[in-house]
């Protein structure tokens, strides 16, 4: 049975700081004989503003943040799924999420379809669409050595329809690398997660951004590794002070039985509320 390592630590601006901490965890998570290790969103850099998020973005063939990951990848012979910032065409970025190969090749890219632009009472207010600009495809599940896996990307967990999408389209994993809110995280980040991963029968891996970014910004943490009943099988430790991991073994067997036993995909009343496909 493969073995999945999901991540957890904590960016700053700093990039070549968050490259060795994320090229430290790749190594850690194929000598503990993982398949493939999962970052969080944002692994390259949180910024402590609109102009260096800017700044600091470069084309995913520019990077110095990739390039790091993707040799690593290749010297550590493990798959990586990563996030990223992104430049586009006009003044903005794409919050993209990669899937690298064990020969540290991009297999994958997925760009955020739904951006975080919220003002909660008492905090967090966070305008991803300021710097951001969407991407329009929800994308077809790529194939791992630890099954099909369908990307996404942090708020997208609040939206089922997209995992649901991807469900039909084969994903037995989904992914959502995040850097949650503290305030958001505590009320719904395990409920959404396991809502996901029992509603679609797969998978659920989450790496997570935690601790203190810089004055404004602040993550969660709780990686995390749920299986298709929704079993928490695994969850990085609550600490601010180091980077961690969390393995879980991936058993497509006993998903393929949860699928059987209550096939929920064959239930849907499609005659009364729209088909997703
Ligand atoms: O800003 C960056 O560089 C990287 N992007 C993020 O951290 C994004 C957009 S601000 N964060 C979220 O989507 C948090 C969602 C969340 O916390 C919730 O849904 O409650």
């Amino acid at each position: 049975m493969p073995l999945a390592a999901v991540g957890q630590f904590c960016a700053t601006a700093s990039i070549a700081a968050n490259k060795l901490i994320c090229i430290e965890l790749i190594k850690k998570a194929a000598r503990q004989g993982a398949s493939m290790i999962f970052l969080p969103e944002a692994s390259d850099f949180i910024s402590r503003n609109a102009q260096e998020a800017k700044d600091l973005t470069t084309s995913l063939g520019a990077s110095e943040f990739l390039k790091g990951v993707q040799n690593e990848a290749a010297a550590s012979r493990i798959w990586v799924s990563v996030g990223v910032h992104e430049t586009t065409l006009k003044d903005k970025i794409f919050n993209t999420h990669l899937v690298i190969d064990s020969s540290g090749t991009i297999k994958s890219t997925y760009r955020k379809i739904h951006l975080f632009d919220v003002d909660i009472a008492g905090g967090p207010r966070l305008m991803e669409s300021d710097t951001t600009e969407k991407g329009d495809v929800v994308g077809v599940p790529e194939k791992t050595p630890l099954g099909k896996l369908g990307l996404q990307t942090c708020y997208d967990m609040r939206f089922p329809e997209s995992s649901i999408t991807l469900r039909a389209r084969g994903a037995e994993l989904l992914a959502y690398p995040s850097a949650f809110t503290i305030r958001t995280g505590m009320a719904h980040w395990e409920v959404l997660l396991r809502s996901r991963a029992i509603e679609t029968q797969t998978y659920v891996i989450a790496a997570a951004q935690i601790g203190q970014h810089n004055e404004k910004r602040a993550s969660y943490g709780n990686a995390m590794i749920v299986d298709p009943w929704g079993t928490v099988l695994a969850r990085c430790p609550d600490n601010l002070n180091k980077p961690t991991l969390a393995v879980a073994d991936i058993d497509l067997e006993s998903l393929y039985k949860v699928r059987t036993e209550m096939p929920v995909m064959d239930h849907r009343r499609t005659d009364l509320y729209p088909k997703i496909e």
